[in-house]
């Protein structure tokens, strides 16, 4: 799309209202998001109209050609220079109704960004992204079987074009016979054309049969493909806290499905029209020349004509879709949620909500038919006429005594060959532009991914486009999250006795939400000691669960420093090579940052790349998630205060997130020392009933006829049931660190002890976060967050030991 359209509103308010006056290679949401990582999404108030605006406050570059005075570059940026773009003011909105208009905090990103790009989608990105999407498989590591596969479908499908050749000969013989009252002659053509049909119709089924088998794998192939770029570097938590794009779930079943078979279907039929043409033409030059200069006009004139008719099917397909998706993914979430919308009474807002949704998918059906109508009647009018074209031109010949009767059959069968081959758009318009919706919606999802993933392994943290004359470069500052890793002391200790080593490091740390639309933490420094617990604190909405984001990684927008202790090697297995300048030694401890993210992100990748080798339909259930740092996620965990369960049993609860390893740390080994992945192993059965007992959950097993019931857990279990399931993963999984967000907010204070003493237990170090009194005597630091005053320029944190007002750490050390 045009990022004239797309953007045709920049507002702020302190300004005026601009739109880009030039047309760049960007799709919009590009665009947009460019504009949010070159931090031009920093205000907190602005004001919204027209179509796909994108408010700013700083960023853009004095260097930027304005045609109105009121400059919107902003010379005390911190960022400049960002962005390089022509701009001018726009007409199109009225400056009064953008003002009244007033939203708290900008939106951070285009409500429906496909929408928003429907208007411009020409011929050659579509075949672009066609290219971009169908690629990858003819290329991958099982090219080779894949393109023997394809051979094999050409191979029948020649053979099918023979057949049907040697068809229309014995059909114009058959005829011929039959005319000419020849019985003998007739019998024997008879038994010929019994003979072909016998040889023929089982090649036709076989081109059938193995083409379906081809779509199939290519399906299988993409799916896994996409899934895994989906899952990497948490691209799939990117695209919902961001809106990148809508229904990514049905864009991989759906629309992959539909891609691959849709793709050999219309490559077949194109590879077959070629063929039929080539052959059928002879045939029918041979007969009368001009009945074949009447086909050509006629199939030129009728592709013209549906082209301009059905022009507008493949937006409203593209719609379509997305309504169907939208619509559905509402019932989903009725059933997702129903307990609370039945607690409220909400089923008639519900209710009305989804037949919006409907309603809309209802409303451009109509239109789609409506235009499906229109093509329709043009092209039943042309399939019909040809019924009578062949017999009108040639009909003459006959009359004159110049051919056959049988001639005039082979030219009418003739004629629908070649006819349906230089059709082949005129018949399948319908079909195409449903499949360029399908093309386009991949495509989408392929750029996403690619992006997402590419923003993640970008080692400069810039990202730079060019067009032409116009350049837009992007600077996007990202906090750095360094994963330290630790080798343990040939002993197995770690530290020396009685030394409590770090295992979290905040240096400097300035938090911002996703699309940099607001700070929430400025210059955060603090220290995080094995054993130390801390607690975070704080009004609402102040950043405390966006504090434990930014510390698990899923949140990198601002600046600063986290670094985590928390992964384990063996000392013997030091790597020079491994040693960044980093790297030191403490106390005997060599410590060395060796995995950044970045690094993380390089080693996903050969992991993707080993596992995409192994690619065919029967592991694509079977292979696990590429391109997750498995080790910190299992030193480091997080506990949400409405904990996710799986739909499983309950022992894959409790091993969640790790069951399909099989291997998690030993329940019967110390935490915090020995504890690398090599020596971690399948609970058993004793230890998971025993874990669940230590968190008063033992009367699940009673309830629920042992660890292998399957119930819908989180319809089952009180929302107090499922934090303490929540616990007995931790305690199954025992991390080095854990985050606690609200975890116990559902539970009575003696519960609440009680799990807390299990972590002390456990030698669990743990961050809380929290609102109640209760909590802070399980914890010896506490932060303290205040929501942030942009107006004032100092820190709105308060990091501090807790003052000993309980005895429950003391006795519990
Ligand atoms: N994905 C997001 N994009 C933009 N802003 C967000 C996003 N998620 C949260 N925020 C905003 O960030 C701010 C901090 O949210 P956070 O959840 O960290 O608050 P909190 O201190 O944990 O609040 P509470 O105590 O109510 O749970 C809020 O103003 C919230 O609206």
């Amino acid at each position: 799309a045009e990022v004239s359209r797309v953007s045709s509103a920049i507002l702020c308010p302190s300004r005026k209202v601009y739109s880009s006056s030039k047309t760049h290679k960007f799709c919009g949401s590009d665009f947009a998001h460019s504009l949010h990582r070159a931090h031009l999404t920093h205000c907190r108030r602005c004001w919204w109209g027209g179509q796909g605006a994108v408010c700013c406050d700083r960023g853009l570059s004095s260097e930027a050609n304005h045609t109105d005075a009121n400059s919107i570059s902003d010379q005390n940026s911190e960022l400049q220079p960002a962005i390089s773009i022509k701009l001018q003011k726009t007409s199109s909105i009225p400056a009064d109704g953008i003002q009244n208009q007033s939203l708290e905090g900008c939106k951070p990103e285009f409500d429906n960004p496909s929408e928003k790009q429907r208007a411009g989608t020409d011929f050659s990105t579509l075949l672009g992204r066609f290219w971009k999407v169908a690629a990858p498989y003819w290329n991958s590591d099982v090219k080779a079987e894949a393109r023997m596969r394809l051979a094999g479908v050409l191979a029948l499908t020649l053979a099918t074009t023979g057949i049907s050749v040697g068809f229309n000969l014995l059909g114009r013989d058959f005829y011929n016979a039959l005319a000419s009252k020849d019985q003998e002659q007739f019998v024997k053509q008879l038994l010929y054309y019994l003979g072909a049909f016998i040889g023929g119709i089982p090649v036709f089924v076989t081109r059938d049969y193995k083409r379906e088998i081809l779509a199939l794998h290519w399906r299988a192939w993409m799916t896994k493909h996409y899934m895994q770029q989906y899952f990497q570097n948490r691209t799939f938590y990117n695209i919902q806290s961001q809106s990148l794009i809508d229904n990514p779930d049905q864009r991989i079943v759906d629309d992959i499905n539909a891609f691959a078979s849709t793709s050999i279907g219309f490559s077949m039929a194109l590879f077959s029209a070629a063929i039929d043409l080539i052959s059928f033409s002879g045939i029918l030059l041979g007969i009368y020349p001009p009945l074949f200069a009447v086909l050509v006009v006629y199939s030129f004139g009728g592709t013209l004509i549906s082209v301009a008719l059905g022009k507008g099917l493949i937006n409203l397909n593209f719609m379509q879709e997305k309504r169907e998706a939208d619509f559905r993914y509402g019932l989903v979430r009725i059933r997702e949620n129903a307990e609370s919308i039945a607690f409220y009474g909400g089923e008639g807002s519900e209710l009305q909500l989804l037949l919006d949704r409907f309603k809309e998918s209802f409303l451009n059906y109509s239109q789609l038919l409506l235009n499906q109508r229109n093509l329709d009647f043009f092209t039943s009018g042309y399939r019909y006429l040809i019924q009578l074209l062949p017999a009108a031109v040639v009909a003459p010949l006959y009359f004159a005594g110049k051919i056959e009767f049988g001639v005039i059959n082979q030219s009418f069968s003739a004629f629908n060959h070649v006819l349906s081959d230089f059709s082949i758009i005129v018949y399948q318009f319908q079909s195409i532009s449903s499949f360029s919706a399908v093309v386009e919606r991949l495509g989408e999802l392929s750029d996403v991914l690619e992006q997402q993933n590419l923003s993640f392994e970008s080692s400069s943290d810039k990202i730079s486009h060019s067009d032409a004359n116009e350049t837009l470069c992007v600077l996007q500052p990202r906090i750095s999250i360094l994963d330290v890793k630790q080798f343990v002391n040939s002993n197995g200790g770690e530290h020396e006795k009685g030394e409590k080593g770090p295992l979290l490091k905040i240096d400097n740390l300035t938090l911002q939400t996703p699309q940099y639309t607001a700070t929430l933490v400025k210059n955060l420094s603090l220290v995080v000691n094995e054993g130390e617990h801390l607690l975070i604190m704080g009004p609402s909405g102040a950043g405390k669960t966006s504090l434990l984001r930014a510390i698990a990684g899923l949140w990198q927008a601002g600046k600063g420093t986290i670094k985590r202790y928390l992964r384990y090697e063996k000392k013997d297995g030091i790597d020079s090579l491994e040693r960044s300048e980093d790297g030191h030694e403490i106390n005997g401890v060599v410590r060395v940052v060796s995995a950044d993210k970045r690094m993380n992100a390089r080693e996903s990748t050969e992991e993707v790349k080993q596992n995409r080798s192994s690619c065919d339909a029967s592991d694509v259930l079977s292979n696990s998630a590429a391109g997750h740092d498995i080790d910190t996620a299992q030193m480091l965990f997080f506990l949400p205060q409405r904990p996710y369960l799986v739909l499983g049993t309950l022992r894959q609860q409790v091993l969640y997130p790790r069951w399909h390893e099989g291997s998690v740390s030993s329940l019967s080994s110390p935490v915090t020392h020995d504890s690398p992945s090599h020596q971690r192993h399948q609970p058993s059965d004793r230890d998971l009933i025993d874990v669940l007992g230590r968190v008063s959950l033992s009367h699940l097993l009673k309830y629920c006829n042992g660890l292998d019931s399957r119930v819908e857990w989180a319809n089952v279990l009180s929302l107090g049931e499922q934090q303490r399931l929540a616990f007995a993963r931790l305690l199954v999984s025992k991390p080095r660190l854990v985050l606690l967000d609200e975890s116990t907010s559902s539970l009575d204070e003696e519960n609440e002890a009680l799990l807390y003493r299990e972590l002390l237990a456990a030698g669990i170090t743990y961050i809380s976060v929290g609102h109640r009194s209760s909590l802070r005597q399980f914890h010896n630091h506490l932060l303290t967050l205040a929501p942030l005053d942009d107006n004032v320029d100092c820190k709105n944190w308060l990091f501090a030991p807790m003052k000993k007002e309980s005895t429950f750490l003391g006795s519990a050390n």
